[in-house]
This record gives C-alpha cells, sequence and structure tokens, in this order.
C-alpha cells in the first residue's frame, strides 16, 4: 500500500513542524531530505509510513527553482502513492510579491489538474490565527509582528488575499470565520461556490484547533491542499487515523551538545539572550569578519572542542534587528545570509566530527545548510520539545545516530535550548 499523505515543504524546520504536528495527529510519518535521487532508496526509507514530508529549501530561491524542485517532489509522492498532497509553508507566510508561495502552488495545481485550493498558515499552538483574511502572530497584525523585519522575505502586509494575490494571476476568493464555524459541510458549500465564481485559491480563517478540523474534513477530497503546519491536525482523521497516546520514541541520545543558531528572529534573539545568561559557553560568528576572509568556523570549532565536555556549547551568528541590517548594507542580504550559513554548516560539520550526537540547530535557512552539510537523508520524527519542534533521529553517512532539533526562527520558549537537552536525558 502507498502513503496516504504527500508533502512538500519550502524549509526544513517546517518540514519537521508539519511532521510533528501529523505524527501527533496519529500519522506514522519519514520525513525526507530533499528529493531522493535514488527511487528505491526514498521507498524503502518511506517503509509503513502513513505521511512523507519531503523537506525543500525552496522559499527564497529564485522563483524557477522553486517550481522546479516542488515539481520533482510531487512527482516522487505520486510515485509512492500519495492520495491527497500538501504544500507546507511558513506560518508567518514568508514570501515576495514574486513568490514563491502562488507560482509553486498553481504549478502544483496544474500538475494535479485541479482548479482549486485553499491557502491558511494558521497554527494557533504556535499564536498564527487568520480573521478575515488577515494573519495574526501573537496578538499582533503580521505586518506589526518582528517579521517586518526578516532579512529575506520582510512580511509589511498582514492581509493574505492580497498578499497571495500579488503573488498569483489566478483570483483569490476568503472563506471566512462565520463559515468556517459553520462546520465542514458549510465549508464545502462556499467552495462549491467559489470555484462558480473561478476564484482558485480560498485564504480560509482559523483562530482555532477545532477550526482547522473542520476545515481538515471539509478538504478530504481537494487532491491539494496549502497550508502552514496547523491545518496537518485535520487531515490523519479523513483516513480514519486517531491521535496516538504514545509519544514518538527515539533511540537514546548519546555523545556531546551544541546549538548552531543562525536565526535572526525575535524568539531566538531571546532564547539565545536566555542560554548566554546561564554563563555556558557561546561563540558569536561575525560576519563581517568571515567577508574578511578570516577562518571564522575554524575559530569557532576550536572554542567548541575546548569547551563541549562542559557543554552544551553555543556557536551563534543571531543578532538583534538593527545589526543585522548593520551588516546587510555593508554585504548584501544575500551575500550576508550565505556567507553566515555557510559557516554554520562547516561549524557544525566540524562539532559531529568532534562527537557531538545531540544538535540543535535555529533557524529554518540555517536548518537547510546544516542538514545538507552533515549528508543526512531522513529523519525520524520524536518527541515535541515546543509546539513546531520536535527531536528527531537522523543517520548520517557515519552510521552513528544523531539526534537533531530543527527550530524555526520564531518558535519555542525563551528556555527552549536548556529543555530541549533536558528532554533528552534518562527519565
Ligand atoms: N548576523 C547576521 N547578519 C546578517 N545575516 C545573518 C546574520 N545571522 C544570520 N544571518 C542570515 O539570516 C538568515 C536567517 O534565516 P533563517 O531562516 O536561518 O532564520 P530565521 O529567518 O530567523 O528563521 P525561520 O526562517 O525559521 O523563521 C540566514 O540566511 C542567515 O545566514
Ligand atoms: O510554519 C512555521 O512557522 C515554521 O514551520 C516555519 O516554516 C518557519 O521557518
Amino acid at each position: 500500500m502507498g502513503i496516504r499523505l504527500g508533502a512538500i515543504a519550502d524549509d526544513f524546520t517546517g518540514a519537521t513542524d508539519l511532521a510533528n504536528n501529523l505524527v501527533r495527529a496519529g500519522m506514522r510519518v519519514v520525513q525526507l531530505i530533499d528529493v531522493p535521487e535514488d527511487e528505491d532508496d526514498g521507498q524503502g526509507l518511506a517503509g509503513d509510513a502513513d505521511a512523507v514530508v519531503i523537506a525543500l529549501k525552496s522559499r527564497t530561491v529564485p522563483v524557477a527553482e522553486a517550481v522546479d524542485a516542488s515539481l520533482r517532489a510531487l512527482a516522487w509522492l505520486r510515485g509512492a502513492g500519495a492520495e491527497q498532497v500538501y504544500f507546507k509553508y511558513c506560518s508567518t507566510f514568508d514570501s515576495t510579491p514574486a513568490g514563491n508561495i502562488g507560482p509553486v502552488a498553481e504549478a502544483l495545481m496544474d500538475a494535479l489538474d485541479t482548479d482549486f485550493t485553499v491557502a491558511t498558515p494558521a497554527f494557533p499552538d504556535n499564536g498564527r490565527t487568520v480573521f478575515k483574511g488577515h494573519l495574526f502572530v501573537g496578538d499582533v497584525l503580521l505586518s506589526e509582528s518582528g517579521m517586518r523585519d526578516h532579512p529575506l522575505t520582510p512580511m509589511t502586509d498582514s492581509n493574505l488575499v492580497e498578499v497571495l494575490g500579488a503573488q498569483t494571476r489566478r483570483p483569490v476568493g476568503l472563506i471566512d470565520h462565520t463559515v468556517v464555524a459553520g462546520g465542514a459541510d458549510a465549508v464545502r458549500a462556499r467552495i462549491a461556490e467559489l470555484r462558480v465564481q473561478k476564484v482558485a485559491f480560498a485564504v480560509v480563517d482559523a483562530v482555532s484547533n477545532d477550526d482547522l478540523v473542520r476545515l481538515g474534513e471539509a478538504v478530504r477530497d481537494l487532491p491539494l491542499v496549502t497550508a502552514g503546519s496547523g491545518l496537518a491536525i485535520g487531515l490523519p482523521a479523513n483516513w480514519g487515523l486517531r491521535p496516538s497516546t504514545e509519544a514518538a520514541q527515539l533511540p537514546p541520545a548519546s555523545g556531546y551538545r551544541a546549538i548552531v543558531s543562525g536565526s535572526v528572529s525575535t524568539a531566538t534573539n531571546g532564547q539565545v539572550r536566555a542560554f548566554l545568561g546561564t554563563g555556558r559557553p557561546a561563540f558569536s560568528v561575525d560576519p563581517l569578519r568571515i567577508a574578511a576572509g578570516e577562518d571564522v568556523a575554524g575559530s569557532a570549532l576550536a572554542f567548541a572542542e575546548a569547551h563541549l565536555a562542559d557543554g552544551p556549547v553555543l556557536i551563534y551568528s543571531t543578532e538583534a534587528p538593527e545589526a543585522v541590517r548593520g551588516v546587510q548594507s555593508r554585504l548584501g542580504a544575500a551575500e550576508a545570509g550565505e556567507l553566515v550559513e555557510r559557516t554554520l554548516a562547516e561549524v557544525a560539520r566540524g562539532l559531529v566530527a568532534r562527537g557531538v550526537r545531540q544538535l540543535v540547530v535555529a533557524g529554518g535557512e540555517t536548518s537547510g545548510a546544516v542538514v545538507q552539510a552533515l549528508g543526512v537523508t531522513g529523519l525520524r520524527i520524536g518527541p515535541q520539545i515546543d509546539p513546531g519542534v520536535p527531536w528527531c533521529a537522523a543517520t548520517p553517512p557515519d552510521g552513528r545516530t544523531l539526534h537533531l532539533a530543527l527550530k524555526s526562527g520564531n518558535f519555542g520558549g525563551p528556555d527552549f535550548f536548556s529543555a530541549a537537552f533536558a528532554l533528552l536525558e534518562p527519565a
């Protein structure tokens, strides 16, 4: 039997976030890093999974690359038998007027020969809610949240009908909260109405998990859904699956502990400050020193080597928005991002080579670079640390289990780093 749900995530932390919600709602999930090149490998890895999530790094690459990677992922997932496809993007709808959410969704619709899909980044467990088509982050509109300062995808408009409308030539409509509150039949009736009006995308309001469960039931027959990870809680029931009480089990953890943080989000800034406050070893990566040709990765690894036994050790480029803007104005945003990602990926590889087996990575782009550098191809999803962030077990090419937590920039409580390692301690 093939898989039920096939998912395409536009970044790596987003993929584990989605996999985490699917596991908690009762699905057995395998996460693959990028589209498997060797088909048998991937099929073998999917095993008896109900869902496969393919993690891409397509959020901020040029549109054509994102579309191409997503279509390759789709082809693989259909080959594995996926009955429904889930395009996962960020709960803060990270994108620019060029894309990539609209163009990727359109390409998937064409490939699946469907004229309609839904779009909702709502993830109430993490404070992301959609009302009257407007996205809220906690108590404020998206455009008033830290996302307005994001280095790659600044979000300055909270009206998702407009934001998505700018990324697609197809009409975008709204299924508002009064309809969602009316239940799955009301949503289905509204979808039928919108289809008659030739609306291709419906942004859907959702302010609670109950809304997402109702929506999940209503979209059962759509070949494609597009969403943050929240909608995942409403889909497994469509295949008769129920939340499992058993926490996802991983092998016992071993080895040194480290954190690599290239995230510049508000939550990560707070978590790094909290970690520094504990007086534990930490090394700051300065992008200007990398640009000047210094061996910053080498210095970071020498520092780590001296402190791993008293770990966890933190290696971070995380800075407040003003400092990041200062670096970007000197190096260019893309260039700075790439330099830092390359350096942190090299650091992560060096840490694992020095015996780190419990590694937290903060930031979606950073996680993508790290996971690729480590040669990890698949992840088993384990227990949740905080909403949206589970521990995962990976088997890098050296064959020894590596516990990895890939944290989205804005996820996790202030003491996330300590909480993560505490969760792996034997009871
Ligand atoms: N000090 C810095 N100056 C400039 N750019 C930086 C700095 N530190 C990190 N960056 C870059 O900023 C980008 C941050 O993106 P990343 O996705 O890793 O984190 P995030 O945006 O905070 O989290 P998420 O995408 O998960 O919400 C990366 O490209 C990273 O290399
Ligand atoms: O949806 C989210 O907020 C996260 O899973 C994510 O994608 C951040 O990179």
